[in-house]
C-alpha cells in the first residue's frame, strides 16, 4: 500500500521537493492531523530539518513547498522575489477581502492594485512622521500615556497586554485617523475586540482554506467571527472617511485618510482605485497588520524580562546610565546595544508571524534544483530560521549576547529576519522597529517586571493564531 502511494505521489514525476507521504485526496494532513497533532510547528521545523531546509506537503487541494533555511528563504523571495512573491486567494481573506478578481487592501491583493496601495503606505507613513523626529513625540506621549494607566495597577497580579495594545492602536489611530482614544472608550474597546477576534479566529491549517470545495458550505463560527470582526472594523473606517470627506480644507493633510481623499478627487487610475470600498479595506489591513503585531512582541517582552531579572537589570543600568530619567529618542538607539540586543533576541525568539504571509509562486520555477509549479503555496518557515542551530548558537536560550560584538557594539545578524525579506517584506518595518524601541526603553526605565511570586511559572509556550502569541498571564509591574 505505501509502495502505491510512494508511486503515485505526484511529486515523483514533477521533480518537486521531497516530504511526507501524501494520501489520495486528503494529502499529507493525516501526517499534520497524527503526527504534528497539538504542536504542527514543531512537526514541520523537524520536517525542515530532516529534508535540508526545503520540503513539499500537498494540503488538501494545493501543493505547497515549506523554507526553513535562511538561505534558501532568500533565494526564492528576494533573487527570484517576481515569482515568489504573490499572494493566493485562500478562504479567509476571500471572506474578508474579496475573491481573487475583485480582491481589495494591501496584505492580500497582487498586481497593479498591491503595487500602488503598498507604495502610498510607505510613502504616506513618510510623510506622518515615520522614521523622523515628528512620530517621536507622538511614540514618547503615547508611551507616558500607558505607564499612567499601568500605574495603576502597580504591585497586583496584572496582564498589561490589553492596555499595551490600546497603546500601540493609538498610533495607526494618530497616523490614519489624526485622532487617538482614551483608555476605556467604549468605541474604542470595540475596535480593540475586533482585532483580537481578527488575529485569533482562524489558523492558517483551518480545512476550508485547503479545500476549495469546503468554501461551498455555510461558514463555521471561527469565519463568522472574523468576518463580523473585520465588519465591524471596516465600519468604523467607513464613517471615519466619511468624517473627513466632511471637515476636508485645502489648507493641510491631517492623517492618511486625508490623502487617500485627495488621490480619490484626482484623475486618471487614482481616482479609480482609491474609491471607498477599496479605502476601508486598505485602512483595516494596516490596522490588522500593524497594531496587533507590535502589541504582541511587547507582551513577549514583558513576560522574558520578568522571567530573566538579571537581563531587565542590564536593560535598566544601561537606559539609566544613558538617558537618565529624560525619554528616549531614535538617536539614542546606538547608545543603548544592550537595550536594543535584547529587543532584536525578543523578536527571534519569539518570531511572531512563524510562517510570514502565504506566498504562491506566479509561473513554473526552480529552487535549489527543484522544480516548483506554478500557483504552489510557499510557506517561509520565519520562527524556523530564528530556531536554526546553523545560524544560532543554542537557539532556545533567551541570550541577549549574541546581538553584540567583542566590543559590546549592537551586532545586526542577516538572519534574524521577523519581517520576512523580498518585495513582500513588512512595509511597517520602520514604524514597529521605531514603537518597539520607544515603548520598551520608557517602561523599563519606569517599571521592574516580575513574577508574582518566587515560584511562579511563567509560561512561554505560545498560542498559534494569525500571529504567535503569549497564553494570557499576569505579572507584576512595580514603579522604578
Ligand atoms: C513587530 C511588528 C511587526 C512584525 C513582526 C511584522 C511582520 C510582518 C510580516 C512577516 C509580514 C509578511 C511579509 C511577507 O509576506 O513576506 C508583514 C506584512 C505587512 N506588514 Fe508587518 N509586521 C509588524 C508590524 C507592522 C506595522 C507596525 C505595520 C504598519 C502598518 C505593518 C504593515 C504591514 C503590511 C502593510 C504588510 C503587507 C505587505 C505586503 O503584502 O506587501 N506591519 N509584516
Amino acid at each position: 500500500m505505501l509502495l502505491v502511494l510512494w508511486l503515485k505521489d505526484a511529486r515523483h514525476g514533477l521533480n518537486m521537493p521531497p516530504g511526507p507521504l501524501q494520501w489520495p485526496v486528503v494529502g499529507s494532513l493525516p501526517s499534520f492531523a497524527l503526527i504534528g497533532g497539538k504542536n504542527p510547528l514543531a512537526y514541520l521545523k523537524s520536517l525542515g530539518d530532516k529534508y535540508g531546509g526545503i520540503f513539499s506537503m500537498k494540503l488538501g487541494d494545493h501543493f505547497a513547498v515549506f523554507i526553513s533555511d535562511y538561505h534558501i528563504i532568500k533565494e526564492a523571495l528576494v533573487k527570484q522575489g517576481s515569482c515568489f512573491s504573490t499572494r493566493p486567494p485562500t478562504a479567509m481573506d476571500a471572506a474578508i477581502r474579496g475573491s481573487s478578481q475583485t480582491r481589495h487592501g494591501v496584505v492580500f491583493t497582487n498586481g497593479r492594485v498591491w503595487q500602488v496601495f503598498r507604495r502610498f503606505a510607505m510613502q504616506s507613513m513618510r510623510d506622518f512622521g515615520v522614521g523622523k523626529k515628528s512620530i517621536e513625540g507622538k511614540l514618547q506621549i503615547e508611551a507616558s500615556s500607558l505607564i499612567q494607566q499601568l500605574e495603576k495597577m502597580e504591585g497586583k497580579p496584572y496582564n498589561p497586554n490589553p492596555d499595551t495594545q490600546v497603546a500601540v492602536t493609538n498610533i495607526i489611530c494618530a497616523i490614519i485617523f489624526g485622532e487617538r482614544y482614551e483608555y476605556g472608550d467604549a468605541d474604542f474597546s470595540k475596535i480593540m475586540d475586533s482585532m483580537r477576534d481578527l488575529a485569533q479566529s482562524v489558523q492558517f491549517t483551518d480545512l476550508r482554506s485547503m479545500f476549495g470545495v469546503l468554501s461551498l458550505l455555510p461558514h463555521r463560527e471561527n469565519f463568522k467571527r472574523l468576518i463580523a470582526a473585520d465588519n465591524h472594523l471596516k465600519t468604523v473606517v467607513k464613517r471615519q472617511i466619511e468624517e473627513h470627506r466632511r471637515t476636508l480644507d485645502d489648507v493641510e493633510d491631517r492623517d492618511i485618510i486625508d490623502l487617500c481623499l485627495r488621490k480619490q478627487a484626482g484623475d486618471g487610475e487614482d481616482a479609480t482605485l482609491f474609491n471607498d470600498e477599496q479605502l476601508s479595506h486598505f485602512i483595516a489591513d494596516l490596522f490588522l497588520a500593524g497594531a496587533e503585531t507590535t502589541a504582541t512582541t511587547l507582551g513577549w517582552a514583558y513576560l522574558y524580562m520578568a522571567e530573566h531579572p538579571e537581563i531587565q537589570e542590564k536593560c535598566f543600568q544601561e537606559i539609566y546610565n544613558v538617558l537618565g530619567d529624560r525619554p528616549p529618542t531614535m538617536a539614542d538607539r546606538s547608545k543603548l546595544p544592550f537595550v536594543e540586543a535584547t529587543i532584536s533576541e525578543v523578536q527571534r525568539i519569539r518570531t511572531i508571524a512563524p510562517l510570514s504571509v502565504l506566498h504562491t509562486t506566479t509561473q513554473d520555477a526552480t529552487l535549489r534544483g527543484y522544480s516548483i509549479p506554478k500557483g504552489t503555496w510557499v510557506f517561509p518557515m520565519l520562527y524556523a530560521v530564528s530556531a536554526d542551530e546553523k545560524q544560532w548558537k543554542q537557539p532556545a536560550d533567551f541570550n541577549p549576547e549574541r546581538f553584540l560584538d567583542a566590543s559590546g557594539d549592537y551586532a545586526k545578524r542577516e538572519s534574524l529576519i521577523p519581517f520576512s525579506v523580498g518585495p513582500r517584506m513588512c512595509a511597517g518595518e520602520m514604524l514597529a522597529k521605531m514603537e518597539l524601541f520607544i515603548f520598551f526603553t520608557m517602561l523599563l526605565q519606569n517599571f521592574r517586571f516580575s513574577k508574582n511570586s518566587p515560584d511562579q511559572k511563567i509560561d512561554l509556550d505560545p498560542i498559534l493564531g494569525i500571529t504567535w502569541s503569549a497564553k494570557p498571564q499576569t505579572i507584576q509591574l512595580t514603579r522604578r
